[in-house]
């Protein structure tokens, strides 16, 4: 049976009404495909909890969220994910990249543009349609 993964993620924006994204690098799992920062729920560890320690590590910065904008579930070929995005806010610090090959920051319009990992796509598409 595949395992089921709990995975938190960022939909951070900035004054400009642009949000944060994310390129996946070479050594990590799923490399070069564009996503929202966060990572796994430890054990134990409420999401918010989760979401903030993740951005921390990843982007050295603080962020506030407010309530899940999405949650759902996807199969890919060797688990399963359940994936929960937040809206945040950067309230500490400039996200800096270490983990990632890259951070852009885009326009909504433009959120569909990069290649995704496949989890994200209804997140895209919820964002676009908000707007
Ligand atoms: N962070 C993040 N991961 C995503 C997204 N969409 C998606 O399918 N994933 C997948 C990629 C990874 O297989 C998994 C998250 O793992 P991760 O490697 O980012 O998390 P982590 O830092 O806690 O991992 P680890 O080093 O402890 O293994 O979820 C997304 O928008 N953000």
């Amino acid at each position: 049976m595949k395992k089921t993964v709990k995975v938190v993620a960022a939909i951070i924006e900035n004054e400009n009404k642009e949000i944060l994204c994310a390129l996946r690098s070479t050594d990590m799992a799923m490399p070069n495909m564009w996503e929202f920062p966060g990572g796994k729920v430890e054990k134990e560890e409420d999401v918010y909890t989760a979401l903030i320690r993740e951005i921390k590590e990843e982007m050295n910065c603080k962020i506030e969220t407010s309530d899940i904008f999405t949650e759902h579930t996807h199969e890919y070929e060797t688990f399963i994910i359940e994936l929960i995005a937040f809206k945040a806010t950067v309230i500490e610090g400039t996200p800096q990249k270490s983990e990632h090959d890259k951070l852009i920051w885009l326009k909504r319009g433009n959120l569909a543009s990069l290649q995704r990992a496949p989890a994200d796509i209804p997140v895209v598409e919820q964002l676009i349609k908000e707007k």
